[in-house]
């Protein structure tokens, strides 16, 4: 496999459909249009052409062709579009003549994005933002990648990072010109004030990323409470729909369920999980394990207790833990509350999904807990580990570069010159093949 083959994938959605549409790229997609349609195609304009396979000339759609000459074009090479009719053996015939062409071969996951990337075409952060985008469910996360993808993010950090380059080119012009007992004079005196600023204007932006993680991987509500609290219910009745199967025998539940809601346009992941008890069996124990971890990995869980037990299973040994996360207690079966304990205990929420009683209420919770959680930044932030994590050894970099005078000025710059590269790294300008692989494995076929 190399860069010179000419790819090719449908890019369109799952078929039968309406329109598909196949994505050609690469040194020899010029010539598949010729070969194809017989009439020259003009550049950027659709054409209804018949499409011809190039060995039998038998007709085998009728597309609308799309000439993309390089560079002007998603991947930055040759790239043609089919847009054929939708059918399972439409596809299928122009795949065939397709790959009577040498050097022609199908995509593989991302590989149309890697070229965008490797002609740069797009950085790092831009190709993230369109995966987000692709993925994205609901409107905040879809604003939040459009952004991320139109440059917004690259734009700060190239800025920050051209800061820093400038700061350590005066600092070695100083290093050049002074005399080896020469206090540092006033310009270098500027440049440590305007790194301090710098650090901390990336320390607020590192404090509201976590905020836009959330936004991106949606906040994760978990269900859980003793078996039959009724959590795989009241997962069907959030969801409007029969996701989990739910039956009187207890211990129903034992993999993890997870269902995607849009909560007034923001994500909101709702995880079942299995009943937590001392159980015997081999299956329920494994059940109950991935349960406790969801719960650990949770924004929120929702404990639930029947309303017909006095004595329930409480969620107090999960808040012995360090670092738990929010937990709302419950009230489940509200229907079959008796007259003594139908009084709500300060704080807890009463539900039933035979009654539907309190279900609106919880919906309206549970969209505020969104939005008090994930807040719309104006300001593209920082929406994953990677950004965080480089951002963070900047700013050590930086920290280590201004916190001790008594440093020799060179290796101060080299802090410098360490910070800037962190930056670099988010947006890939700085070596970072290692991870190539895995960014653009999010990727589907086609893309
Ligand atoms: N009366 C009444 N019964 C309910 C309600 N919610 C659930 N149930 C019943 O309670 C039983 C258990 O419900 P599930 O939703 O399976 O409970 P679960 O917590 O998921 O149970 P496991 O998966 O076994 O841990 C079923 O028979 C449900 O029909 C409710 O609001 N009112
Ligand atoms: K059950
Ligand atoms: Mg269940």
């Amino acid at each position: 496999m190399t860069t010179s083959d000419t790819i090719y994938a449908l890019s369109s959605g799952s078929l039968p459909a309406g329109v598909a549409i196949i994505r050609i790229s690469g040194p020899r997609s010029a010539e598949i249009g010729r070969r194809l349609t017989d009439a020259p195609l003009q550049p950027r304009l659709a054409h209804l052409r018949s499409i011809r396979h190039p060995n039998t000339a038998e007709v085998l759609d009728d597309a609308l062709v799309i000439w993309f000459p390089a560079p002007r074009s998603f991947t930055g090479e040759d790239v043609l579009e089919l847009h054929c009719h939708g059918g399972r053996a439409v596809v299928a015939a122009l795949f065939d003549a397709l790959s009577v062409f040498e050097n022609v071969r199908p995509a593989e996951a991302g590989e149309f994005t890697r070229r965008a990337f490797d002609a740069g075409r797009l950085d790092l952060t831009e190709v993230e933002g369109l995966a987000d985008l692709i993925a994205s469910e609901t409107e905040t996360q879809r604003r939040q990648a459009l952004r991320q993808m139109g440059g917004g993010l690259s734009e700060i950090y190239d800025g920050w990072r051209s800061d820093l380059l400038r700061a350590r080119a005066l600092i070695e012009a100083e290093l050049d010109f002074a005399d080896e007992d020469d206090v540092p004079g006033s310009v270098s005196d500027v440049v440590w004030a305007d790194v301090c600023t710098l650090a901390s204007l990336i320390e607020i932006h590192l404090s509201q990323s976590r905020v836009a993680e959330r936004l991106r991987r949606g906040i994760q509500i978990v269900l859980a409470g003793a078996p039959n609290a009724g959590k795989s219910s009241l997962m069907n009745a959030l969801a409007r729909r029969d996701v989990a199967i739910v039956t009187e025998e207890a211990g129903t539940t034992r993999d993890v369920l997870e269902v995607h809601l849009d909560l007034h346009g923001l994500p909101v992941t709702l995880v079942d999980t299995a009943g937590i008890r001392e159980a015997e069996g081999l299956v329920e124990r494994e059940g109950i394990r991935r349960a406790r971890e969801k719960m650990r990995q949770a924004d929120l869980i929702l404990w639930l207790m029947p309303s017909d037990e006095m004595h329930s299973a409480s969620p107090d040994d999960l808040l012995n833990e360090p670092d738990v996360p929010a937990v709302w207690v419950l009230r489940s079966k509200s229907d079959l509350a008796s007259p003594a304990m139908t009084q709500d205990e300060p704080g807890t929420v009463s539900v039933s999904t035979r009654t539907h009683n309190g279900l609106e209420g919880l919906i309206g919770r549970l969209g505020k807990y969104a939005a008090d959680h994930i807040a719309l930044s104006e300001d593209p932030l920082a929406t994953r580990e990677r950004h965080r994590t480089h951002l963070e050894d900047c700013l050590s970099a930086l920290k280590r570069s201004f916190d001790s005078d008594s440093k020799p000025l060179e290796l101060r710059a080299e802090d410098l010159r360490l910070a800037a590269e962190s930056l670099g790294r988010i947006s890939g300008r700085i070596d970072v093949e290692d991870m190539l692989d895995v960014i653009f494995g999010e990727f589907c076929i086609g893309k």
